[in-house]
C-alpha cells in the first residue's frame, strides 16, 4: 500500500520545549487516519510541519513523495486543509469566497464548490461574517474539498459544532475515504474517532505512543479483573501487553491490549494464586485514557506501540 504520508523522526521544538519529540507516522492512501491526542498534544504542530508552515529541528516529512519544509507550496496546493480556526473574508458572501479562492486553482473548483455549498446547505449570497460557526465551518470545508484533493487535512474540524453538523462533517469524510481520498483528522475526541477512523495514532506530549488500525486496537483489549487469594498477592501474569494495573483489596483489574488468545486470560483461574478471573471488552474511551494517564513509551518507527509494564 502507498504511503501519502511520512514522517520520520520529527521533532519540533519551541524555544527549550519539544512540542514533538521523534515522531515517526505512515499515512497509507485511502483511509480516514486519526491523530488522537488530548489539547496541547502536538497535533496542531505536527499538522502544521505537514502542510510546510512550520520547519521541523529534526526529521523530515514528505507528502505525495514532496518534502514539506522544501516544497510546502506544492504540497499545499496539493491537499486540502481545513484549520481548528478558519479565517475568512468576513466581508465576503459564500459564493463570492469561492470565486476568489478558485483563482488559485483549476477548472471545475467553483462549480464542485457550489455543489458543496448545496450539499450542506449553505445559502450562497449570506455573507460570512453574519453566518453562525457552523455555516463557516462548512464554507471552510467547501473550499478545502472544493478542487477534489486526494489528501484532505482536518484540525479539530468539529471543535464547537453541534451534534447534526458534526456528523455532517463526519460523514463527508467516510464518504472521501470510500471514493479513495485520505483524511487526516486531528481530534481529541474519542467518540469522533471511534466513528470514523480506519486507523488511529495516539499523541501524547509530543510523543507518537501507539499506531494502530482501529479494530486492532479494540479487538485484542481486555480488562481482567483477577481476584487473588492473598491480598498482598502480586498481579497474574497476563497475556498480551499490558497497560495499566491497580489493585482493591485482593482484586486486580489489569487493562492489556494484543492478547490474541482470550483463552490464555481465562486460564489464568488456574493459578494457583488466582481465585476468580473476569473479563471484558474496554471501550476506546478506557484504552484511551490508559495511554494518556501511565507512562509508555513511544511506538517504534510509526509501528505499534511496544508498552512497559507498569
Ligand atoms: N508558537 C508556539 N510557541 C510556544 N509554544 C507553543 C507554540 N505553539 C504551540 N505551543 C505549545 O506546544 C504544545 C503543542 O501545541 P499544539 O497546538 O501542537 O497541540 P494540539 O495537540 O494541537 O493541542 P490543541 O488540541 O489544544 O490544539 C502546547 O503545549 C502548546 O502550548
Amino acid at each position: 500500500m502507498t504511503n501519502v504520508i511520512e514522517i520520520d523522526r520529527v521533532t519540533k521544538r519551541y524555544g527549550r520545549f519539544t512540542a514533538v519529540d521523534d515522531a515517526t507516522l505512515r499515512v497509507p492512501a485511502g483511509c480516514v487516519f486519526a491523530l488522537l491526542g488530548e489539547n496541547g498534544a502536538g497535533k496542531t504542530t505536527l499538522v502544521r510541519m505537514l502542510l510546510g508552515l512550520l520547519s521541523p529541528d529534526a526529521g523530515s516529512i514528505s507528502v505525495f513523495g514532496r518534502n514539506s519544509t522544501t516544497h510546502g507550496e506544492e504540497v499545499r496546493r496539493l491537499l486540502g486543509y481545513v484549520p481548528e480556526r478558519p479565517t475568512l473574508y468576513e466581508w465576503m458572501t459564500a459564493a463570492e469566497i469561492g470565486w476568489f479562492t478558485a483563482g488559485f486553482y483549476g477548472d471545475g473548483f467553483e462549480q464542485h464548490y457550489r455543489n458543496l455549498l448545496d450539499r450542506f446547505r449553505v445559502p450562497t449570497s449570506r455573507k460570512i461574517g453574519k453566518m453562525s460557526k457552523g455555516m463557516r465551518a462548512k464554507v471552510s470545508l467547501s473550499l478545502a474539498m472544493a478542487h477534489q484533493p486526494r489528501l484532505l487535512v482536518l484540525d479539530e474540524p468539529t471543535s464547537g459544532l453541534d451534534t447534526l453538523v458534526r456528523r455532517e462533517f463526519l460523514e463527508s469524510m467516510v464518504d472521501l475515504a470510500a471514493e479513495g481520498h485520505t483524511v487526516l483528522l486531528s481530534s481529541h475526541l474519542i467518540g469522533e474517532v471511534e466513528r470514523v477512523a480506519d486507523q488511529v495514532a495516539v499523541v501524547r506530549e509530543g510523543k507518537i505512543l501507539a499506531v494502530d488500525p482501529l479494530d486492532r486496537l479494540k479487538l485484542g483489549a481486555y480488562e481482567i479483573t483477577a481476584t487473588m487469594h492473598g491480598s498482598a498477592a502480586a498481579p497474574p501474569p497476563v497475556p498480551g501487553t499490558l497497560l495499566t494495573s491497580s489493585r482493591r483489596g485482593k482484586q486486580w483489574r489489569l487493562l492489556v491490549r494484543d492478547v490474541e488468545d482470550e483463552g490464555a486470560i481465562d486460564r489464568l483461574a488456574d493459578l494457583d494464586s488466582v481465585a476468580v478471573v473476569d473479563r471484558r471488552t474496554p471501550s476506546l474511551e478506557e484504552i484511551f485514557v490508559a495511554y494518556m494517564t501511565e507512562n509508555h513509551p513511544p511506538s517504534a518507527n510509526g509501528q505499534p506501540g511496544v508498552l512497559q509494564e507498569v
